[in-house]
């Protein structure tokens, strides 16, 4: 395979998408994008509008009017990437537990999804990009040449979640594990991979080694 211009990575909440999407679009020259944060940044905006993520029409038009940018590190404090909606720096209020809680609600509604994946088609064709998220091979980018779909154990996810979040940030491995069954839950509705994916099961691998592995798949596939 000659170095695949798209290369798209999806799977459930906490496989290690995002992990394993910068190192491989950094060892490649890469973009890395990452599609999660759009219905993050929209469900953040959203709540600090007050409105209710029950009621699709106003996040419908929200979708339209936000503006969401999302660019190089503009301070180095552990980002990988700078996410602004309207100008305004998101980049770790998206990671709040209320936005945690609220976006895959917000993802479930169809002209919400449209226009979000309208602006990230626009991200995709501009080629040379790695694209992560739930449905970057299967919806916005199905002609990609190389599709990997990620996946690991809920156990295992929860492990790695709950050891990335310690100090103020630490949450007991149940309620961890439990919340992102729910995530898998409510996400069923866009998660399986394309039908030409590679499916890369990841317990037990490090992120080095998946990169390694994925290169030497294109490698083979010449
Ligand atoms: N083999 C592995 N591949 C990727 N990530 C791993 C691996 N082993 C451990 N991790 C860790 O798993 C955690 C979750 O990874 P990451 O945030 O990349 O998942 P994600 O799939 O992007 O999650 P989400 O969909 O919730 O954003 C990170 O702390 C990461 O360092
Ligand atoms: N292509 C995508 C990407 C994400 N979602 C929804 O957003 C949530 C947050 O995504 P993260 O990858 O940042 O965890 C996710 O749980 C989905 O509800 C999506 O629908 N499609």
């Amino acid at each position: 395979m000659q170095q695949p211009l798209v290369i798209t990575i999806d799977g459930p909440a906490g496989a290690g998408k995002s992990t394993l999407g910068a190192l491989l679009a950094e060892r490649l020259g890469y973009l890395y994008f990452d599609t999660g944060v759009m219905y993050r940044a929209l469900t953040l905006v959203a709540l600090q509008a007050g409105l209710d993520l029950t009621q699709p029409e106003p996040l419908e038009a929200l979708a339209q009017q936000v503006l969401i940018e999302v660019v190089p590190p503009t301070q180095s404090d552990g980002r990988q990437y700078t996410v602004l909606t309207d100008g305004q720096d998101v980049t770790w209020a998206i990671r709040s537990p209320e936005v945690e809680r609220g976006v895959s609600l917000v993802a479930r509604y169809p002209a919400v999804r449209r226009e979000l994946i309208r602006q990230q088609q626009q991200i995709g064709l501009r080629g040379h990009v790695v694209l992560v998220g739930r449905d970057a091979g299967t919806v916005v980018m199905p002609d990609a040449p190389l599709k990997i779909y990620l996946e690991a154990s809920l156990d295992e996810r929860a492990r790695r979640r709950t050891q990335e979040r310690s100090g103020d940030e630490a949450q007991p491995l149940e309620d961890v594990r439990s919340a992102i069954a729910r995530r898998d839950s409510l996400d069923a509705h866009v998660l399986r991979p394309a039908p030409d994916a590679v499916i890369l099961q990841n317990d037990g691998l490090t992120p080095e080694d998946e990169v390694a592995w994925i290169m030497d798949y294109i490698a083979r596939h010449g």
